[in-house]
């Protein structure tokens, strides 16, 4: 659905990726993994195409997205960003309904239809008694859970999250996770998301991209990728990664710190 070919990111002359191919198909989660600062915002940004690419291809369904309206491109990628300061004071249901404008264009208000399903999505994720509340006036974490809301009540092909979960508490991370992750199968949504916790990627992708110091990356299963060695070298920390197998039966990957 999503396919990156030699794709060289940065700002004006200054570059910060080269280079990057991958493929994204529906119903997969793609991790991104890599150190603070190594570019995975700025890719993100190019594949928008919030700001312009330095070269290579960015295709959406076989198609170079160059020069696609944003309105078109708005109907295939959804996006939630890293942080979002509220400009108005909105309600928390209108701002989930703002998902919408996608498909009907800025000034046509949301119909039935858009709030049974912006509303869906804040019952999906937990946060259905908040509809109400004012945007400006709730906590950074639930505010992240309002725009994951936003951006499914979208209902894009692609899904781009930036560290969906930074702000989250324990219990709503593996919740928000597992959610996307149901949708992605269920409605053959494909995810790609950005996280620093290596059990993210190890526990609810398909696959992972990571990248290292050097910039380089490499994509695969997420136990294939997500080696002692690469967080060994990428991250100056001893980890050892078990196999588990999980009380219903499932085999699974976790990270440990190895405590010296
Ligand atoms: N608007 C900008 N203009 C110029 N350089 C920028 C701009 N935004 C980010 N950068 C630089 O681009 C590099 C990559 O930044 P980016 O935000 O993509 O990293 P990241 O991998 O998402 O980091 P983090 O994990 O800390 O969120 C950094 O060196 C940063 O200083």
């Amino acid at each position: 659905m999503l396919e990156i070919h030699h794709l060289h990111c940065g700002y004006g002359h200054r570059a910060v990726l080269a280079d990057i191919g991958f493929t994204l198909r529906e119903g997969e989660l793609l991790c991104l993994l890599g150190p603070n600062g190594v570019g995975k915002t700025t890719l993100f940004k190019t594949i928008l195409g919030l700001i312009p690419r330095q070269g290579g291809q960015i295709l959406i369904d076989g198609e170079d997205v160059a020069h696609w309206p944003r309105p078109r491109l708005a109907r295939w990628i959804g996006y939630v960003p890293q942080a979002h300061t509220p400009p108005f004071p909105f309600r928390v249901r209108d701002v989930v309904a703002m998902g919408r404008i996608a498909h009907h264009g800025l000034f046509a208000s949301p119909g039935a239809q858009d709030r049974r399903i912006a509303d869906a999505a804040l019952d999906a994720l937990g946060i259905a008694a908040l509809g109400s509340a004012c945007y400006t006036e709730i906590s950074g974490g639930e505010r992240q859970l309002v725009l994951i809301a936003r951006a499914l009540a979208q209902q894009p092909h692609i899904l781009v999250m930036d560290e969906p979960t930074s702000n989250l508490d324990y219990g709503n991370q593996l919740k928000v996770l597992a959610h996307v992750r149901r949708v992605a199968v269920e409605h053959e949504l494909a995810v790609i998301l950005t996280t620093h916790h290596p059990d993210h990627a190890l526990m609810y992708a398909t696959r992972a991209l990571v990248l290292d110091r050097d910039k380089r990356h490499a994509i695969g299963e997420p136990e294939a990728v997500i080696t002692e060695s690469y967080l060994r070298d990428t991250y100056g920390v001893a980890t050892e990664i078990h196999a588990i197998t999980r009380r219903d039966g499932r085999r699974s990957h976790l990270c440990v710190p190895a405590v010296g």
